[in-house]
């Protein structure tokens, strides 16, 4: 089912009937495979701040890695800003698409360095590092963050290191902003300011926003619109004030009550399974949902799951259990 999310203003971000498979070890989806993120579409314009819930392994992270071009799909299927993430490399080393997410637990990944977040360089190093940035842009971020500059990368705390990752992840003006649960150490304060400079952001310069989390502390009047996944399908794309239309709860409440229905549907589905002898659960090979007998199944699903730089599947050792980025403790 199809969402558009209608303002006059321009479209920055267009998902049309997105499919996607992550490869098994051969590259390919693991035969008997069901799309774990299946016939999503959603369109987003200038000014959106859009809030993205859903169970842990709903999808989101895919599909905020898939927008962020970190996985090769059919570029009609995903333009943000009228182009292809994953081909188009310019949009993400421009500035006007910027991801946080993953990765940024470990690194700052900047027009293709990588550069580790806990080694012996001050935060004025890592901030002033970042070249053609606005002076006065990188003096409000550091000060919406509460930065000091002299903090040690390598002696600095969780939340410390979070805020200066977050402050350079924003020094470019960005057009479109993807991130994934990035304010899980930020005191309530910090979290706060960025919060407020967000919604700035989107104000006055028209940028999209789409933030993934679970936290929904400060989010009551933040988002402007809400779009809830399940099993990497759209349930439902709303502007905020239908769904407070829809709902006297509070934000919280209301996605909560979503995901308890959710989660009684699927108690009830299993139990159904079961009850008619078959196994409880879909058999899950790498992460994906395979439908029936691999074995017996000859059949693939259209592969879109080409990983940017290499393959996300699992070969052997510790490093390639995977799980969706919430199942885990964050790196
Ligand atoms: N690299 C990968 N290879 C194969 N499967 C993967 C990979 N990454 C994630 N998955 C699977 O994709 C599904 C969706 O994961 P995803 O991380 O997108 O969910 P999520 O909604 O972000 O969850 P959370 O709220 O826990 O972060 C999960 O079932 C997960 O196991």
């Amino acid at each position: 089912m199809g969402e558009a999310i209608a303002d006059e203003r321009s479209t920055t971000v267009e998902i049309k009937d997105l499919s996607f498979t992550y490869p098994g070890i051969d590259g390919h989806p693991p035969p008997g495979s069901a799309p774990l993120i299946d016939g999503f579409s959603l369109t987003l314009h200038a000014g959106n701040r859009c809030l993205l819930v859903g169970s842990n392994g709903a999808g989101k992270t895919t599909i905020l890695k898939i927008l962020g071009g970190k996985h090769m799909v059919g570029p009609e299927m995903v333009r943000v800003l009228g182009r292809s993430a994953f081909h188009d490399t310019a949009l993400t080393s421009s500035g006007d698409l910027s991801y946080l997410g993953g990765e940024w637990r470990r690194d700052v990944a900047f027009a293709g360095f990588e550069v580790s977040i806990q080694m012996d360089v001050s935060a004025e190093k890592m901030i002033y590092g970042v070249t053609g940035v606005d002076p006065q842009r990188r003096d409000e971020l550091i000060k919406v963050l509460d930065i000091d500059l002299s903090w040690r990368m390598h002696k600095s705390s969780d939340g410390q290191r979070r805020r200066v990752q977050i402050c350079m992840g924003l020094l470019k003006p960005f057009k479109v902003l993807l991130l994934d649960e990035i304010t899980v150490d930020l005191d309530v304060l910090a979290r706060a300011n960025l919060l407020k400079y967000l919604s700035k952001e989107c104000e006055e310069r028209g940028a999209t926003i789409i933030y993934a989390t679970h936290i929904f502390d400060g989010l009551e009047n933040w988002p402007t619109h809400i779009v809830y996944v399940a099993h990497g399908k759209l349930q439902l794309a709303l502007p905020l004030a239908k769904v407070k239309e829809m709902s006297n709860l509070s934000l919280m409440r209301t996605v909560e009550s979503w995901l308890r229905k959710e989660r009684d549907e699927d108690r009830k589905r299993r139990k159904e399974r079961k009850l008619k002898g078959l196994e409880e659960f879909d058999r899950a090979v790498e992460g994906t949902r395979v439908i029936g007998d691999p074995a017996k199944s000859a059949v693939r699903v259209v592969n879109n799951g080409w990983a940017a730089g290499r393959l996300h599947s699992t070969v052997a050792g510790e490093e390639n259990f995977t799980f969706s980025s919430n199942r885990v403790l964050r790196q």
